[in-house]
């Protein structure tokens, strides 16, 4: 179908605006539509880049940069490309955060996602069909809101996950931006000012639960599948109760992937490795502590853990470096409420002469002396310096990651750790950091977001549209992010810096690919070629 006219204009995908040719501008109809000079997309940039930097907030800078990719997607990605440590924060993780909760309040344009309600369920397929419009879709990023970075239930507005996930996957790794889908499951919410908000645009009830939530799921995902064969199925921000169920029933028959549980676990491990890197010491000779065993916490301890085994440990020995403490306190094998995720790495009482009194991170930080210690708690501040001071008392290098997301709810601050550390613990946080100074060192911050690995993975694996996303592709992913920083610097940092995304989305992408080729889970022969293949860049 050719569009011209407003048609065209109208069209995102297709919109030059002021870069359409005058020979253009005559086949399309649009003669006179658009101011008589012809720019350049360099131009174009130049422009956009000037008004975006004169926006005096992180929040008006982000709603310029929606505006513009609702004109035009080649622009707004090309501008995110040339900018794209400066945007990250901008587009994605801390500012979306600000942008889902006010959701319904700033609404302008639904953004081309599929909004999917568990009241009409009867309308999955129409959705799916008119929202893709002929579309070959070959990604798409679901959540259903309930878990949205550590800021909870906020229902349908948690579409904007969605959304700026997918805008990472092509900044990052040249995902075809024609090729992806938004999608918001909404089952309700639990959370009362919502509900109460005649304003709010999702379902106005609380969330549906048990089987009629999962045959909702079902639904979506059977009718994407039919729709679209070669999909890649990204999970994100499901509650606690749903995310690793919900992983567990499709991860071995079709190609899908959950970032909060898998990516938060590849990004990590890799900043531990980059961590054991400068401190030269060994990943099996760690104590790991996560703090905060939910869906995050859970999956990132997972895969540390199987790191440990096949760094030929027994399954028995990994186990015993392992500390999971939530709510509760260190969970036990008898603690109430534990999920099936925590359960194969709780300890037993009679380990302890105190176990009662270890309900809190500091007493059990004294009594198990971790050396790594992993935030995923969505608790701000509670990396108190009485906690990091009893860390470092019993380890050279302390490897601290404060992972809550967004900035308000961080464990703690790089520049805090530092200074209790004396300039000692290794650190990676959720959201980027400015490098600290400390004693006469640049310290630079990794930032263990899983945006540094998910587009890498996801290009490698739709490049050779792998059958399913295996444990080894995953793996492959967690070891390919590093030998890009010199751990010989002073203060250098345990993870690549944001500034070289593109570069390393791409090792890890042919990295996924060329493992799902030796692991015989696609017909693809040369992962080089299908990665370069698939890419998509930003041009006229
Ligand atoms: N950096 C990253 O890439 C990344 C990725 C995923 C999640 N996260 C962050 O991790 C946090 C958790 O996300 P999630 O998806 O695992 O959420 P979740 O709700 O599944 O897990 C949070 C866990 O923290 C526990 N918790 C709550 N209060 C606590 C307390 N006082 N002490 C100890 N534990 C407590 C909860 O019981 C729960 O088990 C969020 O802030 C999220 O932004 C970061
Ligand atoms: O979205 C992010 O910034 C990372 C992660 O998926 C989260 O839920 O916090
Ligand atoms: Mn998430």
């Amino acid at each position: 179908m050719k569009y011209t006219g407003l048609d065209l204009l109208n069209n995102h995908f297709l919109n030059k605006g002021t870069a359409f040719t005058k020979e253009e501008r005559k086949d399309n109809k649009i003669e006179g539509l658009l101011p008589p000079f012809v720019q350049t997309l360099d131009q174009q940039v130049e422009q956009a880049y000037e008004n975006y930097s004169n926006k005096d907030t992180f929040l008006a800078k982000r709603m310029y940069l929606m505006d513009l990719f609702n004109e035009n997607v080649t622009l707004f990605y090309k501008l995110f490309s040339e900018h794209v440590n400066e945007f990250m924060p901008v587009v994605y993780d801390p500012t979306i955060a600000d942008t889902i909760e006010n959701y319904s309040h700033f609404f302008l344009d639904p953004q081309n996602a599929a909004y999917l309600s568990i009241d009409d369920q009867d309308d999955i397929e129409a959705t799916l069909k008119n929202v893709s419009a002929g579309r070959d879709i070959k990604l798409i990023v679901v959540t259903d809101g309930e878990g949205i970075l550590g800021i909870g239930d906020w229902g349908v507005q948690g579409v904007d996950i969605s959304v700026g996930k997918l805008m990472v996957y092509t900044a990052a790794a040249g995902v075809d931006p024609k090729s992806v889908l938004p999608v918001v499951l909404d089952a309700g919410t639990n959370r009362k000012e919502l509900l109460a908000d005649d304003l709010y645009m999702g379902n106005h009830h609380e969330r549906v639960t048990g089987d009629k939530y999962y045959n909702f799921v079902d639904k979506f995902v059977e009718t994407a599948e039919n729709l679209f064969p070669d999909m890649y199925l990204h999970f994100e921000d499901f509650g606690r109760s749903n995310a690793a169920n919900i992983l567990n029933k499709y991860k071995d028959q079709i190609l899908t992937f959950n970032d909060d549980i898998q990516g938060t676990g590849i990004i990590t491990l890799a900043g531990i490795l980059g961590a054991l890197n400068i401190s030269k010491e060994k990943l099996t000779d760690q104590v790991y502590l996560s703090f905060g065993a939910g869906t995050a916490g859970a999956g990132i301890t997972k895969r540390i853990f199987d790191a440990m085994v096949e760094e030929g440990l027994s399954e028995d020995e990994a186990r015993k470096h392992f500390y999971l403490v939530d709510k509760q306190g260190l969970l036990f094998d008898d603690t109430e409420d534990l999920t099936p995720e925590q359960k194969p790495f709780t300890r037993q009482r009679s380990e302890f002469s105190n176990a009662d009194e270890l309900t809190n991170l500091e007493a059990v930080v004294k009594a198990v002396h971790p050396t790594i210690l992993v935030g995923t708690s969505t608790q701000p501040g509670t990396f108190t310096e009485g906690v990091i001071t009893e860390m470092a008392a019993h380890t050279e290098r302390p490897i601290i990651f404060p992972l809550s997301n967004p900035t308000k709810l961080a464990e703690a601050k790089a520049e805090d750790l530092l200074k209790w550390t004396d300039g000692k613990a290794l650190i990676a946080t959720g959201i980027p950091v400015e490098p600290v100074e400390y004693n006469g060192v640049t310290y630079h911050i990794g930032q263990a977001n899983n945006a540094l690995v998910y587009p890498g993975l996801g290009l490698g694996s739709m490049a050779v549209n792998a059958k399913i996303l295996s444990d080894g592709m995953i793996n492959k992913a967690a070891h390919s992010l590093g030998g890009i920083v010199d751990p010989t610097q002073p203060g250098a940092a345990v993870l690549p810096p944001v500034s070289k995304l593109d570069e390393f989305s791409m090792t890890v992408a042919v990295g996924v690919a060329q493992q799902a080729i030796d692991e015989k889970l696609t017909d693809a022969k040369d992962a080089k070629q299908a990665v370069a293949d698939i890419k998509w860049e930003p041009k006229y």
